[in-house]
């Protein structure tokens, strides 16, 4: 039997779409534990604030986390939610992700436009922020023109208009919670458009220290899908690279067989290292372990190369 506390504070970026999976964590939390009390407190990070900024300018790495993680370890909250592909792969040392509690569609899509991929004019002008996106869509047609946009997902909807888009490739995830499905004008095939490692997956982050909490949140862990996100994590963390390098991967379990891709692209497209790798074993030992064997594979292919000469950029 758990003792457990009476109330835990969830703590939240105030955007729409971290909003939504909190409230979405909050009422699966909620449902299996209906004696506890969870509340949301919303925090804002220097992600949302600046985000006319490009990420260079601003570090990067963690922008969106950063402030919830500090909320975190001062007690100030209990646990955060994040989009895990958010999170970058070394957290601080008090700190862990706790649980994987749900995954839309990892798929990326192309939004707002009139056609689909292949049918754009030549020459057509594409919205991302992505390297990762804009590699991969520049090895599908070099022709494109990707110009580089930020923002939370509406800002990036309506860059279509002002920034005289032809479209934004966007995580169908964000557009379907949402409720902007009506904006997807076509799922990019894993093919073309590999999604980053975690895309679409919901993590939980709490202290270390909070073990009642983790047994709650195991509990509600969706595990399938948990083991999928965790060999991407794998994967993205041993290449050593953050979350914004031109790195995919995606995991699937299918007859109890777990496959995990991954690929490194050039950003310029003239290049992409794909590799594929899977385990029968499915336990979390393994499938990591499955991940790092296959980024070690992608690094001696000429991922180690690729990752190399965006430093000296
Ligand atoms: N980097 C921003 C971000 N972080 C999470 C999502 C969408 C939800 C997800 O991918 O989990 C997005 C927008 C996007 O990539 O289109």
């Amino acid at each position: 039997m758990i003792k457990l506390k009476k109330n835990y504070i969830i703590g939240t970026r105030s955007s729409n779409l971290a909003l939504k999976q909190c409230q979405l964590v909050k009422e699966k939390l909620q449902n299996k534990f209906p004696e506890v009390e969870f509340e949301i407190k919303e925090i804002s990070t220097a992600g949302d604030r600046e985000r006319d900024k490009k990420f260079s300018e601003i570090n990067g790495e963690g922008i969106f986390v950063r402030e919830i993680e500090l909320a975190l370890l001062a007690g100030e909250i209990d646990l955060a939610v994040h989009s895990f592909k958010d999170l970058p792969t070394e957290l601080p040392e008090d700190l862990e992700v706790a649980a994987v509690i749900d995954r839309a569609n990892r798929h990326d899509v192309l939004a707002g436009a009139e056609k689909k991929l292949a049918e754009l004019p030549e020459g057509a002008r594409l919205g991302t922020g992505s390297l990762r996106r804009k590699s991969q869509l520049l090895a599908y047609r070099s022709d494109l023109e990707i110009v580089p946009i930020r923002g939370n997902i509406e800002t990036r909807l309506k860059k279509i208009k002002t920034q005289n888009l032809d479209g934004v490739i966007l995580a169908a995830a964000g557009l379907e919670r949402l409720g902007l499905q009506d904006q997807i004008t076509e799922y990019l095939s894993t093919e073309i458009c590999l999604p980053a490692a975690r895309q679409g997956a919901v993590a939980v982050e709490i202290r270390k220290e909070s073990t009642e909490l983790k047994k709650i949140l195991k509990e509600a862990e969706a595990q399938t899908t948990a083991l999928e996100v965790w060999a991407e994590h794998a994967f993205l963390k041993e290449m050593k690279a953050g979350c914004h390098a031109p790195l995919a991967a995606e995991a699937v379990i299918e007859d109890q067989k777990l496959t995990l891709t991954a690929a490194a692209g050039e950003l310029d497209g003239s290049r992409i290292i794909r590799r594929k790798v899977s385990t029968n074993d499915l336990n979390l030992n393994s499938v990591q372990k499955l991940g790092r064997k296959l980024a070690r594979e992608i690094k001696a292919a000429g991922g180690a190369e690729i990752l190399a000469s965006l430093q000296n950029n």
